[in-house]
């Protein structure tokens, strides 16, 4: 195909030294005189943009283990679009970096836990973008996009509203709400003998809970069912790269229609739970908690926020969680099921802490008596972690080690997962075992570093404690009130990845009322 002796692109280094490459034209452009003067010039710019596409790949990925050529535009675009825990565990281990590229954006993928976290603690070099259709579906302006001191600042007036005290109004909803669910399943199981996938009811329980406890009763009951139907447009859209213009039809156009609901539901909430507040109500929800401490006279952040930009806080709690709570619940239920001796375990506690008595409603105190429980979701999140990586953007040229510095723009991506199946840390990193954290001296207690389900450093988690809260009081009131069978497939431990992981076979349950 490429004759030694036919004309050749050259292209500089960006110093102007000697060309980084000197690439032979095909022949057949080189030597095909009766070519029209157009196609053929059409076809160097053709060539060489290819050929430049390729340098500067190679350019950027110097060293790094990834393919060593990238497809012409489109790059491992076909991958991103079905990505496979597999696929990242091969990427994971052939390098502590490695690199790929997707429609020119080029991505570094840390595997080890030192890079991860220096990415994710590094904010003068790399900030989060999420994934690539994250600003156009939060919006720009979002407070989860602010980085340096105003992020910090803006994220401080949030701390509130989630201490020990809100949390205990929130535990009240979410008690009622898991009992009024589980009425349902019940019910729903009764007339179906065959075991149902529970990937759509507990995406259903998480919303129904988010919504209530950020909103309570200041939107109507229809708001919920349209976010609810509409929220799926969101979580589809969440490729690592996207196509990238959000035409009208496409999975960012959608997931923005449907963000546009969410907002318009949410600020209403906002202004219904000001004017509740000025009445002199008792705060019943997450937005009733922020408007009264922005009321409080010893309240020292500041104190205006319109409707709109509460709005945007709430979508940005509802995007973190909608996805990544139903994955910790769903796992939580499987991991149970598959498990009877720890279910027995679970039983056992709610016993004690519960005094037999399962129709009082569960309280923040009665779930400090729950140690059991709560090493069970910290071990279930462990071994199938909902976020397996977080994509941050480097804002400048990042030398992230010695020998490699991230080029100005790429995406790198601090990779969760392979921290939390480290095997030095976590014996039998596959699996659950929720003793290794009832043993302060156990590794997993004393290299707390490595538990990265929530991230790390100023963009981690806010919602932690929330978090573990809710998936352990669901599990509480589902152990003692249902029993559950879990019908395995040869998908069952196979990962489906959207957004968050999810069982490939949608978690098969039959459930049953326990008697
Ligand atoms: C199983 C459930 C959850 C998991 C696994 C999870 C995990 C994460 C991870 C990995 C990050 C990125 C951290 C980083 O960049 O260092 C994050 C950020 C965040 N999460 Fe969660 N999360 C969960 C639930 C929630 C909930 C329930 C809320 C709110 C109610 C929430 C709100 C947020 C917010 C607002 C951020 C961005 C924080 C910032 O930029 O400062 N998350 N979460």
């Amino acid at each position: 195909m490429f004759n030694q002796s036919s004309p050749s692109v050259q292209l500089s280094s960006p110093t102007g030294a000697a060309p980084l490459v000197n690439f032979p034209l095909p022949s057949f452009l080189a030597s095909t005189p009766a070519l029209p003067s157009w196609l053929s010039t059409t076809l160097v710019i053709v060539a060489s943009l290819l050929v430049l596409e390729q340098t500067v790949y190679k350019y950027r990925k110097r060293h790094l283990p990834g393919p060593q050529w990238t497809i012409p535009i489109i790059g491992k675009f076909a991958d991103s679009l079905n990505p496979t825990l597999e696929n990242y565990k091969t990427q994971w281990a052939s390098g502590a970096l490695s690199a790929l590229s997707v429609f020119h954006i080029f991505i570094v993928i840390a595997s080890t836990n030192e890079y991860a976290r220096k990415i994710m603690n590094s904010p003068t070099y790399a900030e989060p973008c999420l994934v690539h259709s994250a600003k156009q579906v939060l919006l720009h302006e979002n407070w989860v996009f602010l980085s340096g001191k105003p992020h910090v600042d803006y994220r401080r007036g949030l701390n509130g509203l989630f201490t020990r005290k809100a949390l205990g109004i929130y535990v009240a909803i979410q008690d009622a709400i898991s009992r009024q669910h589980f009425v349902k399943w019940l019910a729903a199981a009764a007339k179906n003998p065959k075991p149902e996938v529970i990937m759509w009811t507990c995406r259903d329980l998480n919303m129904e809970t988010s919504l209530r406890v950020f909103c309570g009763d200041h939107i109507p009951d229809h708001a919920f069912k349209e976010i609810s139907d509409k929220y799926w447009a969101i979580t589809a859209a969440l490729e690592l790269v996207n196509f990238p213009l959000a035409l009208p039809g496409t999975k960012v156009w959608k997931a923005i229609q449907a963000r546009k609901v969410a907002l318009k539901w949410l600020a209403l909430a906002a202004y219904n739970s000001k004017a509740a507040m000025a009445a002199g109500h008792e705060p019943k929800c997450m937005l009733d908690e922020w408007v009264t401490e922005l009321a409080d006279p010893n309240y020292k952040g500041r104190r205006e926020f319109s409707d709109h930009e509460m709005s945007m806080v709430l979508f940005s709690f509802l995007f973190a969680s909608q996805d990544a709570m139903s994955s910790g619940l769903i796992y939580g239920f499987q991991h149970l099921a598959d498990t009877p001796e720890i279910l027995a375990k679970v039983r056992e506690e709610q016993e004690r802490a519960r005094g037999g008595n399962y129709d009082k409603p569960i309280t923040l105190e009665m779930m400090d008596e729950m140690p059991y429980l709560k090493a069970f979701v910290k071990e279930s999140l462990r071994v199938k972690p909902p976020v397996t990586m977080v994509p941050y953007t480097a804002l400048k040229a990042f030398p992230i080690s010695e020998d490699y510095t991230v080029p100005a723009g790429a995406m790198v991506i601090p990779s969760l997962y392979p921290s939390l199946h480290d095997e030095n840390v976590y014996p039998e990193p596959d699996k659950l075992i929720p003793e290794r954290w009832l043993d302060e001296k156990s590794p997993a207690n004393q290299n707390p570093k490595n538990y990265m389900v929530f991230g790390s450093g100023p963009h981690k988690c806010i919602g932690i404690e929330y978090t573990t809260m809710n998936i352990a009081l669901v599990l509480a009131n589902a152990a003692v009130l249902m029993n559950w069978e879990h019908h395995r497939t040869p998908d069952s431990e196979e990962v489906q990845m959207i957004a968050t992981i999810f069982p490939k076979d949608g978690c098969l349950m039959k459930f049953s009322p326990r008697v």
